[in-house]
């Protein structure tokens, strides 16, 4: 599956933009502040309807319009196609799939599996909890269907019961709440364990392939304490947490803790460090998606020179290459990015002042 085409109005500085990418690697190249940014930034709005480099929409808007526009073209191996399409603006967000609207901005998500990697991206390692598990919510939001309905469910449970904190409600009031909460968790944390156990022999298989990350492992912790159950610990926790106003404990609160040779990525890692830690997670998690769903995410890595190294450059697109991934690379020059990875099929695109030509 790969996006076969894409369109973008009113992004940035492109007042309108269109390519026809191939499924193999597409090179975005043109001199700094030229616009491989943006376009790849338009990609990910279609994918996510959120760009990688801010939460507001409208610094994303073309200065002086009202709303941005993307729209593409899926095509899968039989040659069947979708075309789908998303605005956004202060006037809200609304997204298209094969000729009707969406309900939810995810119907878009899953059609277009992406992973991208750009020069925050170490802030997998180094940011909040949160990141970590929106990596693990990342793969099992593709993977299983149903994960995403319970992790809602979660989540309006736990509204509710800190509401029920803060207000001070009876037992009786947080015991409903609790059960709900207890009943999502312990399969939210099941499914959670279970993608590790997938992404662990593929990580392991991984490591060995890139330097630097050989004596790199996870600790999983689940956001309560192991042997006790939620509901048990949600219960003890109540008159601590009613002083609180919120819940201490749940999925809500797990993390996974990366280390090197027993040491924390996070804490001492360097900056190069954790980079190539979170591309050695991000490939993991592209191979796992395509042995479990058999389709190839797409991935897109912005100023790859800058991003990596001659060494961690090659093995990530022999890599990819290996896995049949769609590939977006942005460079300023395309001698720094050229020879690697061994594709069906290759095009460069060249961006200067917002707008794109095929090479
Ligand atoms: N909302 C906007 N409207 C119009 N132009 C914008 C907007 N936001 C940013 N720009 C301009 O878009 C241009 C392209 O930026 P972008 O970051 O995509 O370039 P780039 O080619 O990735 O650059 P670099 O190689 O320096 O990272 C910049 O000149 C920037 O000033």
């Amino acid at each position: 599956m790969s996006l076969s085409r894409l369109e973008i109005f009113n992004l940035r500085i492109f007042a309108r933009a269109r390519l026809d990418p191939v499924p193999g690697l597409n090179l975005i190249i043109g001199p700094n502040a030229s616009g491989k940014t943006s376009l790849l930034e338009g990609i990910h709005v279609l994918a996510t309807g959120r760009s990688f480099r801010t939460t507001r929409i409208e610094h994303v808007v073309h200065r002086g319009s009202r709303e941005l526009m993307v729209t593409g073209q899926v095509t899968y191996p039989h040659s069947e196609k979708i075309r789908m399409g998303i605005r956004k603006g202060a006037s809200g967000t609304r997204g298209r799939l094969a000729g009707r609207t969406v309900r939810s901005q995810s119907e878009l998500a899953r059609v277009l599996p992406l992973q991208v990697i750009h020069p925050d991206s170490h802030e997998l390692l180094s940011g909040p909890p949160a990141e970590r598990r929106s990596f693990l919510d990342w793969g099992l939001f593709h993977e299983k269907p149903e994960y995403m309905k319970i992790l809602q469910g979660y989540r309006r449970a736990l509204n509710q019961r800190n509401e029920a904190l803060r207000r001070d409600l009876p037992n009786s009031v947080l015991r409903g709440w609790e059960r709900e909460l207890a009943e999502r968790g312990e399969s939210l944390d099941n499914y959670r364990r279970g993608y590790l156990e997938r992404l662990w022999p593929v990580f392991v298989g991984l490591r060995w392939q890139l330097p630097d990350v050989e004596g790199m492992t996870w600790e999983y912790r689940r956001g309560w304490k192991e042997g006790v159950n939620l509901g048990e610990a949600l219960a003890s926790a109540r008159d601590r947490e009613r002083s609180l106003g919120y819940t201490l404990m749940g999925p809500h609160r797990a993390e996974l803790v990366l280390r090197r040779d027993g040491v924390s990525l996070a804490m001492q890692a360097s900056r190069g460090q954790q980079k190539t830690a979170v591309l050695l997670l991000r490939l993991s998690q592209v191979a796992v998606h395509r042995q479990v769903t058999g389709r190839s995410a797409v991935v897109m890595v912005d100023d790859l020179p800058s991003e990596l190294d001659a060494e961690r450059r090659e093995a990530a697109l022999d890599f990819l290459s290996g896995l049949e991934c769609q590939v977006f690379v942005s460079a300023i020059e395309a001698k720094q990015v050229q020879g690697l990875g061994n594709w069906s099929s290759q095009r460069m695109f060249h961006v200067e002042h917002g707008s794109v030509r095929e090479a």
